[in-house]
C-alpha cells in the first residue's frame, strides 16, 4: 500500500564560493540561519532543515510557503533525486513525478515516440503501450502535434503531454510542481477530474504551489513550510487562512 514517511530530513546546497561569515553579511538576516558547513568544511543552504512528517493512502497534501521555503526540494527528494545528508525518506508505491517537463522525454521524437519510449523503460507489453498510447492521445489532444518532434511544442502542450504521461501509467504516488498547473481552465478541470480517479483508487498526491484556491479544492492537508522547516500542518480550511495572514 502506498505510504510516505520523512524523518528529520535534511538536505543541503554546498555553495562553493566565498566563506561563511561574508555570505552570512550579504545575504542578510533572511538567509542566515540556513548557512551551514558540511564534513569538507564547505559552506552550505539547509534547503530542508529537520522535516519529519508522514503521508497515508487517499491524502492529498499541498505544499505552501514563500519562494525558497523548500517545496521543491522535499518534492525532489520524494522523487528520489536528491540524496537526504541527513534522517529518511521513505515512499512506498510506484511514483509518478510532475517536477520538469522534460524529465525523461526527448526533445528530437515525437509526442507518439515518447509515450512508447517510456512504455519500453516500464517494461510494459506492445499492447499495453498501445493502451498508454491511447489514454495520453486522448488526455493530451495535441492533435497532429502527437507526431511531431517535442522540440516543436508549445509549453503548454509540453504539460499536457507529461500530465498525461505522468498518470497513465497508474501511479501511486504522484508528487507535482506548480509549473503543471500553469495550464488553462478547460485543462486544469480535465487534470482535476483525472486526479480525482487516481486518488480514488487510495493513493496519494503531493502538490506544490502558490494558488491557495488549488490547495483549497484538491487537497486534503496542507503543509506550510517556512525557511525549510514545517510551520503548520493540518486541513487546508485550518492552514490556508493561517498562512493568508486571515486566521
Ligand atoms: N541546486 C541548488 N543549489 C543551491 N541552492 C539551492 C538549490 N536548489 C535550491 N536551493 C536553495 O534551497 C532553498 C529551497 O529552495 P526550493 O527551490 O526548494 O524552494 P521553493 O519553496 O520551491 O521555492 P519557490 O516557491 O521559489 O519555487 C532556497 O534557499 C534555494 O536557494
Amino acid at each position: 500500500m502506498a505510504g510516505i514517511d520523512v524523518s528529520d530530513l535534511q538536505i543541503a546546497f554546498p555553495l562553493y564560493h566565498g566563506n561563511a561569515a561574508s555570505l552570512r553579511k550579504r545575504m542578510g538576516r533572511a538567509m542566515s540561519g540556513r548557512l551551514g558547513h558540511d564534513a569538507r568544511d564547505r559552506v552550505v543552504v539547509r534547503a530542508l532543515n529537520g522535516l519529519s512528517f508522514s503521508v497515508r493512502p487517499g491524502e492529498r497534501l499541498g505544499l505552501i510557503g514563500r519562494n525558497g521555503a523548500g517545496k521543491t526540494t522535499l518534492l525532489r527528494a520524494l522523487a528520489g533525486i536528491y540524496e537526504p545528508v541527513g534522517g529518511r525518506v521513505s515512499v512506498r508505491g510506484r511514483i509518478g513525478a510532475l517536477l520538469d517537463t522534460n524529465l525523461g522525454m526527448v526533445a528530437e521524437l515525437t509526442g507518439r515516440e515518447n509515450i512508447r519510449l517510456r512504455g519500453l523503460y516500464s517494461g510494459l507489453d506492445s499492447a499495453a503501450i498501445a493502451g498508454v498510447e491511447q489514454d495520453v492521445s486522448a488526455f493530451a489532444e495535441l492533435g497532429p502535434f502527437l507526431d511531431l518532434p517535442l522540440r516543436s511544442y508549445s509549453s503548454g502542450m509540453q504539460i499536457r503531454l507529461a500530465f498525461g504521461l505522468a498518470t497513465a501509467g497508474r501511479p501511486q504516488v504522484l508528487l507535482m510542481d506548480e509549473w503543471f498547473l500553469a495550464g488553462d481552465a478547460a485543462f486544469l478541470s480535465r487534470a482535476q477530474s483525472r486526479l480525482e480517479r487516481m486518488i480514488e483508487e487510495a493513493d496519494i498526491l503531493v502538490v506544490s504551489t502558490h494558488q491557495a484556491e488549488i490547495l483549497a479544492t484538491w487537497c486534503t492537508r496542507v503543509l506550510w513550510m517556512d525557511q525549510g522547516r514545517i510551520r503548520m500542518d493540518g486541513p487546508p480550511g485550518t492552514v490556508l487562512p493561517a498562512y493568508l495572514g486571515r486566521a
